[in-house]
């Protein structure tokens, strides 16, 4: 499957590092499109060497090319919630990994009937986990 990963970039990159174990995970199964996310490189300034519009196009045709979008949403993300959004209208399924011990998802993402993968996990052995499950 060809698979569009979220993840916080502006909003902060306190967790890139899970971001790229479970990316490297989701690649031994699938394509994934969106393989910056987890660059230890990347900082919370984002992709300068591309304009905004330039992200913002790119990104919008990989989730419409993308058969499934996983997200985890525990650092909080403008863009991500964004991107779930789009997701939602047009109709690409989505799975939601959350650290509920962290913070609690949004009430626009839990209380969203459409999100109803949403897995709460601790550990990355648990997120892990999760995606060979349900991401065979
Ligand atoms: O440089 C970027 N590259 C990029 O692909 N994005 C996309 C992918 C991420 O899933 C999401 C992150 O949004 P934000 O930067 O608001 O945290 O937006 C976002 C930025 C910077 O906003």
């Amino acid at each position: 499957m060809k698979i569009y990963f979220a993840a916080s970039i502006r909003g902060g990159r306190n967790d890139a590092s899970l971001y790229q174990a479970l990316i490297d995970d989701l690649k031994t199964r699938h394509t994934v499109l969106t393989e910056h996310i987890g660059n230890p490189n990347l900082t919370a300034d984002g992709q300068i060497q591309l304009t905004d519009q330039a992200i913002r196009d790119r990104d919008i045709d990989w989730l419409k090319a993308a058969d499934m979008v996983v997200a985890e949403t525990t650092n909080p993300s403008l863009g991500v919630g964004y991107e779930l959004a789009y997701a939602e209208k047009i109709k690409t399924p989505v799975l939601i990994l959350h650290r509920d011990q962290v913070n609690h998802l949004s009430a626009m993402i839990n209380g969203t009937g459409y999100f109803d993968k949403i897995f709460s996990y601790q550990t990355v052995a648990d997120a892990l986990a999760i995606l060979q499950r349900e991401l065979p």
